[in-house]
């Protein structure tokens, strides 16, 4: 049996990228008949039936299964922000780590646009989430800043790309992989943007091994899965120190002697680190009581 990836389904059909060539799969009755629906991502193997022609006989494990897009085995996320136009708004920032840190992805965070503005105005920024851990990128799309050490980054790897609209997401990914769009065949990464056409996501492969997903369906503004004692768990600098609260219930709203707000305010955790918490906290407890 030959094995592949699946990177795109469309109508019972998959296409199976094995080796440097698609394959196009229907899958065996048998897994029909499990109900088991093979998503995007997936691994798996197949006899040939024709030149470019199998079928699936075999669906290996998978590592994980993002939801929104819906594909399987994704390594990694990019959070690109643009510096300036839209300016970077560090709250927002925060609300996507969460929903990264939530779906248990790796993270690097990549801040685009830096040719549009004087670079010392940004260290802040980036220090800041360096200081927490996290993997921070500058770069310019249009000039090409950083662009190979993205590229390295994304080898290998499945990669999804979310961010705020306009932050420049379509064209870092056309600038690492100038063939992108042909490969894929459409007019255009726009079409279909809009919020209420769904479009399936597509694994799209970089040369040098590894995929990205062209996908809008990152919306990464609700909380609704997430508990409010989880929340913690999302920001690693407050997880770190939350231990040291008085009481193992603590929010870290209210409570005395608490060892994050003790944190917020000495300065080992950010203030608006600590801000984005609160507010996050809030609308968490806000929808539950809707309900
Ligand atoms: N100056 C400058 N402009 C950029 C850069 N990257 C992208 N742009 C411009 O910013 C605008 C938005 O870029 P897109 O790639 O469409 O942004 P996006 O994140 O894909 O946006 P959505 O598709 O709406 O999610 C375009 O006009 C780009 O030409 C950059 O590094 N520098
Ligand atoms: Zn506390």
């Amino acid at each position: 049996m030959l094995n592949g990836i699946v990177v795109k389904a469309y109508n019972s059909y998959y296409y199976i990228q094995s080796g440097n060539k698609i394959v196009t799969c229907k899958l065996r009755g048998r897994f029909k008949k499990e109900r088991f629906s093979l998503i995007v991502g997936d691994e798996i193997s197949y006899t040939l039936t024709g030149p470019d022609k199998g079928i699936i006989e075999e669906i290996l494990p998978r590592r994980s299964m993002l939801k929104r897009p819906m594909v399987a085995n994704v390594n990694q996320v990019v959070l690109t922000f643009a510096a300036v136009n839209p300016d970077i708004n560090p709250s927002l920032v925060d609300r996507f780590l969460v929903i990264a840190e939530f779906s248990e992805l790796d993270i690097i965070i990549c801040i685009n646009k830096v040719d549009l503005t004087d670079i010392d105005s940004l260290p802040n920024l980036v220090d800041r989430y360096k200081q927490i851990g996290y993997k921070v990128l500058t770069t310019a799309a249009k000039t090409g800043i950083g662009i190979d050490e993205l590229r390295e980054l994304l080898y290998g790897k499945i990669s999804v790309f979310a961010g705020p609209s306009g932050a420049g997401k379509s064209t870092l990914l056309n600038t690492i992989q100038p063939g992108l769009e042909l490969t894929t065949g459409e007019v255009s990464h726009k079409i279909g943007r809009g919020k209420h056409t769904t479009r399936f996501a597509e694994l799209l492969p970089l040369a040098g091994g590894g995929f990205v997903v062209d996908t809008p369906g990152f919306s990464f503004t609700e909380f609704t899965d997430i508990e409010q004692a989880h929340l913690m768990d999302y920001f690693p600098e407050i997880a770190k120190v939350a231990p040291d609260c008085k009481f193992n219930t603590c929010l870290h709203y209210k409570e005395p002697q608490c060892a994050v707000k003790q944190a917020a305010s000495d300065g080992r955790i950010h203030p608006d680190r600590y801000q984005s918490y609160l507010e996050i906290l809030t609308e968490i407890k806000e929808n539950k009581k809707g309900y």
